[in-house]
């Protein structure tokens, strides 16, 4: 869960642009767009053995960046803020995919008798050629089984929150009930990062680097640094568990998969 609730938000906090992976074929460095990290044959890790470098595509450039007066930047495409963007999207212009017209709620859809994101029809053509992916804030949320379970719970709270003020509230415009409900969802996430992931992962040292609240800032600036996302933050791949890779590497449907299961569910649940 950990694991999870770091990659969620993540999500949350940055989205650097790439450029396509397809761009970089070969173990040579094509200016601005590939970057090889050349493999020592004297590696020890024997799933290098037969490769001579990791090929890594680069960030996108910022416009205008990467001369020799201006270095160049990377683009965050989602909102820096803790404010549950990777659920309600980056953009007022992309709200329309998530919410449900001009109601408080996010749109959702029936699967099961369950309530689920709704899907992504364009990828389900017909039932033969059907990959089964969900629409949400951050494109990423299809990325792992566990995280698209985190963006459903958020998005089920959010609904289930702005039935409440509609009870509460009877007067209250659309508009206003998606916009409190929302606000109510950003700080339960700003409430698990803060008070259970951070201390955890930041152990004696949050009370030093986070210490106590004290009201909004707006001198700090909080935009995320490029170390942070590049480096530092990726920490969290290594929280990854074997059968999380497997799950992932081998694409598989757990569900008939026992051994597989029960480590999963035992994490989540
Ligand atoms: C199922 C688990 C996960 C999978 C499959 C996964 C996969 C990926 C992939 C494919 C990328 C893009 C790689 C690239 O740009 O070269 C990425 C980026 C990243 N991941 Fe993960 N990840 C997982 C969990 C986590 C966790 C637990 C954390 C942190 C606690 C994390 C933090 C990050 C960060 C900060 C980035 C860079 C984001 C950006 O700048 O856009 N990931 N991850
Ligand atoms: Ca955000």
């Amino acid at each position: 869960m950990m694991m999870q609730w770091g990659q969620f938000m993540s999500h949350d906090m940055a989205k650097t642009t790439l450029q396509p992976s397809a761009n970089c074929k070969t173990c040579e460095p094509v200016p601005s767009k590939c970057i090889p990290i050349k493999i020592s044959e004297k590696d020890p890790n024997s799933n290098f053995k037969e490769r001579k470098c990791l090929k890594i595509s680069r960030s996108a450039p910022v416009c205008g960046t990467g001369t020799p007066a201006t270095p160049r930047q990377q683009l965050n495409e989602n909102t820096a803020y803790v404010d549950g963007s990777m659920i309600y999207g980056s953009s007022t212009k992309d709200l329309h995919k998530f919410r449900d017209g001009r109601t408080g709620f996010l749109k959702m859809d029936r699967f099961n008798d369950m309530m689920v994101l709704p899907f992504d029809h364009g990828k389900c053509l017909s039932a033969q050629q059907c990959t089964a992916s969900f629409v949400a804030g951050d494109i990423r949320a299809n990325l792992f089984l566990g995280l698209s379970a985190m963006h459903v719970l958020f998005a089920r709270e959010h609904n289930r929150i702005a039935t409440e003020l509609q009870k509460l509230n009877p007067g209250w415009s659309g508009d206003r009930l998606f916009q409190e409900a929302r606000k109510i969802v950003g700080a339960e996430i700003q409430g698990v990062l803060y008070r259970e992931f951070l201390p955890k992962i930041l152990g004696n040292s949050f009370a030093e680097v986070i210490g106590v609240y004290k009201g909004y800032d707006s001198s700090v600036d909080a935009t995320i640094s490029n170390e942070f996302t590049t480096a530092a933050y990726r920490f969290g791949h290594g929280m990854l568990m074997v059968s999380n890779i497997t799950i992932i590497a081998r694409k598989i449907d757990i569900s008939n998969h026992r051994d597989l299961l029960y480590p999963f569910l035992r994490q989540f649940f």
